[in-house]
């Protein structure tokens, strides 16, 4: 592995280049940094569903630039055929996980572009050149969240994180870990404990393999040892990602963070929330939100070994729902909202913010 890898803004997630769409292999981190190239959309649907790219933001990015493989693929030369061609696509990548609201918002964006071509040409370019803008802006937003965070941690705090919330959840930055970038920017000392984030340990092999190639001190916890850490005042604040928000500020993430923003109230520990406006749902009730349910082999085993008898049951929910009222605040590009929640993500979408 190389030992200068650079994770920040100058390496990318994913990207669409020369008409293909390029994407780090997250499922084979921390061993191997490999980069894979595809140019058909059901490649780009199975490393969605398969999590070789994975994170909110980056599979909305990910859904988007699939479409524009989708309107290369397209034989179609009436508008009306390349439209239905470009459905036919967005169902597929829609289905690839139900939980994260960005991948919807992304496919919405793209498709609604699509209608204002005139010709299947047109259709073409404005697919393209509207997913590059997106994946172009997504390191804006976050590094305009990061800003909006870094006020609210302090010189030496310790901060806990959960899952990867990170440049590999994104195009390039990060939300949660954004947020820890642009802290340390701002010219405070961080230091930062990741836990594992078990079955899938996007913790171990993501946020401690991105964070030490970025020279931050980062130590590993594994999740079971959250209420040690907090109890032992080895952690002053927590700052996680979300895959979806409600308006009610129910935050919906990788499963786990139910029971680390618990222990966070327990102990009187600040709780954080690092989210785009694209994650925000505001129509959805939280009741309604689909959790994605993974396959049991997650958590039977790592990787090829067993470490778990055969046939057993297994529940292996990929994503928790945290109330409102363990959430600290809400941190985005256009601000950070705070309890009543109800009122102040609403605000957060008003023009003058
Ligand atoms: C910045 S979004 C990251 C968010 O997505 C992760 O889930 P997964 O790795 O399954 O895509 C996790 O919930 C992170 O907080």
């Amino acid at each position: 592995m190389d030992k200068n890898i650079a994770i920040d803004s100058s390496l990318r997630t994913v990207e669409w280049k020369d008409n293909k769409v390029v994407m780090i292999e997250q499922t084979k981190l921390p061993n191997e940094l490999i980069f894979v190239e595809y140019d058909d959309f059901n490649q780009v649907a199975n490393a969605i569903k398969t999590l070789i790219v994975r994170g909110a933001p980056a599979i909305g990015v990910s859904g988007a630039f699939g479409l524009g493989l989708a309107a290369l693929q397209s034989k179609a030369t009436t508008k009306e055929e390349l439209l239905s061609d470009l459905e036919d696509a967005r169902k597929i990548l829609f289905a690839t996980r139900p939980t994260a609201v960005n991948l919807g918002w992304g496919l919405e964006k793209i498709m609604n572009v699509a209608k204002t071509g005139e010709t299947a040409e047109q259709i073409r370019e404005i697919v393209i050149s509207t997913a590059k803008k997106m994946a172009e802006e997504d390191i804006q937003i976050n590094k305009a969240m990061g800003k909006n965070g870094a006020i609210l941690f302090d010189n030496n705090d310790t901060i806990m994180t959960h899952c990867n919330a990170g440049a590999l959840a994104t195009v390039a930055y990060g939300t949660a870990l954004g947020v820890i970038r642009a802290t340390r920017e701002s010219g405070k000392n961080v230091k930062v404990i990741a836990t594992e984030t078990r079955p899938i340990q996007q913790g171990s092999r993501l946020t401690a393999f991105e964070l030490k190639h970025d020279g931050f001190d980062v130590s590993l916890v594994p999740d079971t040892a959250v209420g040690y850490s907090m109890a032992n005042g080895l952690v002053n604040k927590v700052v996680v990602g979300a895959d979806r928000i409600v308006k009610t500020g129910h935050v919906f993430n990788k499963i786990g963070t139910y029971q680390v923003a618990t222990m966070a109230k327990q102990h009187g520990i600040p709780f954080y929330v690092a989210a785009p406006l694209s994650t925000i749902d505001l129509k959805t009730k939280a009741e309604d939100v689909i959790i994605e349910m993974r396959k049991g082999s997650e958590v039977t085993g790592i990787g090829d070994k067993k470490t778990a008898p055969d046939d057993i049951g297994v529940i292996n929910p990929a994503f928790d729902m945290t109330p409102p009222e363990l959430i600290s605040g809400i941190i985005t590009e256009k601000g950070v909202a705070t309890a009543p929640y109800e009122k102040s993500i609403p605000k957060l979408f008003e023009a003058n913010n």
